[in-house]
């Protein structure tokens, strides 16, 4: 019966805009009715910063994805995955998601197998914040914090996640780093909504990436519009991705960042092929004094990847001069970090005190 409902989205071409809008509706054909947790899935506005745009001269755009019904830019994936899962027969009624994620994705996939019917299982690094440990746990997921160690390593979390879900019967890993049923989301609904939001005005492009999803599928979209939008990843400190989108080699740059949600140690199935052309570093200075620019300047109360983004899309935008359009995403909001990035003895213990605005540091939880 669920499952009916949702294959009911079909690939469809919007009247308004001509655009394919896959399985997420684009509000401009659908009546203000949605069809349950998953007919809410994307659409999100974009937004103009209005502070960084006037200092920048350009036009600095962000696609609202905190805005997503499950509070992040990760439920297009989730709904795609799900969807994917269940086209190609992995999944039946009443059966188990098993996912390794650093929380946002499984809070996509909690939220969508309640929808469903199906229970849901997840593996996490125990790095993570505990508000999105905690969250999930309210969602009625089971979560599986796990000692972080890297991907080559058999106890890493997706390898456990993937043995956990062979281990079941009636179960899928849904496996969001190599299932390009992810970049297929953004292909479908993010790419599509930038070109119409923008009306195809549009200079450049730029994420943080984890499974490289979001950064990959717009691209490879925007791509097909315009072949000169310029698309740069947006990576944090200790990430391979700057290395290897600027000199070919797969090399963490120096440090490492207490971003959550991105930064990568390898070239997942979802950016191999993606059309990239090129990769700034951001160091965590600049992604926090920027998120916290964004919370009392422009009044969007974020975590720390938005922050990232947008001080990524300032500073393209400074490279290009006066008059052009980058667009960015702001993918979650602070909530999901409250203890940790909005407290002054977190912040201090990890060096990043001084790099939030003095002017700014009063409202700082203990
Ligand atoms: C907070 C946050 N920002 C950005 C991303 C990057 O998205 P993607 O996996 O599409 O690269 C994620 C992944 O969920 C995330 O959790
Ligand atoms: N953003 C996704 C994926 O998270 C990451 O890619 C974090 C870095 C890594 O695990 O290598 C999610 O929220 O699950």
């Amino acid at each position: 019966m669920l499952r009916v409902a949702l294959a009911q989205f079909p690939q469809q071409v919007c009247r308004k805009c001509v655009t394919r809008v896959g399985f997420i509706k684009c509000y401009s054909t659908s009546n203000s009715i949605l069809d349950g947790f998953y007919g809410t899935v994307g659409n999100t506005p974009m937004i103009k910063l209005n502070g960084v745009s006037k200092e920048t001269g350009c036009d600095i755009l962000v696609k609202a994805e905190f805005m997503n019904p499950g509070g992040s830019v990760k439920d297009r994936a989730a709904l795609y995955l799900l969807k994917d899962a269940q086209e190609k027969n992995l999944i039946k009624d009443g059966g188990t998601v098993v996912e390794g994620t650093a929380g946002n994705t499984g809070i996509g996939l909690a939220h969508i197998c309640n929808a469903l019917g199906y229970k849901c299982i997840i593996y996490m690094p125990n790095t993570q914040s505990k508000e999105k440990i905690e969250l999930l746990s309210v969602l009625g997921a089971d979560v599986r914090p796990v000692p972080a160690v890297p991907f080559d390593n058999p106890d890493n979390y997706n390898h456990q996640a993937r043995r956990y879900a062979e281990s079941l019967t009636n179960a899928v890993w849904t496996n969001q780093f190599d299932n390009t049923a992810n970049r297929r989301a953004h292909i479908e609904t993010t790419g599509p909504e930038i070109w119409r939001q923008t009306g195809g005005k549009v200079d450049a492009v730029t994420f943080g990436t984890g499974t490289g999803g979001t950064m990959s599928g717009v691209a490879t979209y925007l791509k097909t519009k315009n072949q000169n939008i310029k698309t740069i990843v947006a990576d944090p400190q200790g990430s391979v991705l700057y290395h290897w989108y600027t000199n070919g080699r797969i090399e963490r740059s120096d440090g490492s960042s207490i971003t959550e949600g991105i930064g990568q140690g390898r070239v997942t199935a979802n950016m191999q092929g993606a059309p990239i052309d090129g990769a700034i570093c951001v160091q965590d200075t600049d992604a926090v004094e920027m998120t916290f620019r964004l919370l009392h300047e422009e009044g969007f109360y974020l975590g720390a990847s938005s922050g990232l983004n947008v001080a990524a899309a300032v500073q393209i935008a400074r490279d290009l001069g006066p008059g052009h359009t980058v667009v960015t995403c702001l993918c979650d909001t602070g909530q999901r970090y409250f203890t940790r990035l909005y407290s002054k003895s977190w912040l201090d213990g990890k060096g990043l005190l001084e790099a939030i605005p003095e002017k700014y540091r009063h409202s700082l939880i203990e």
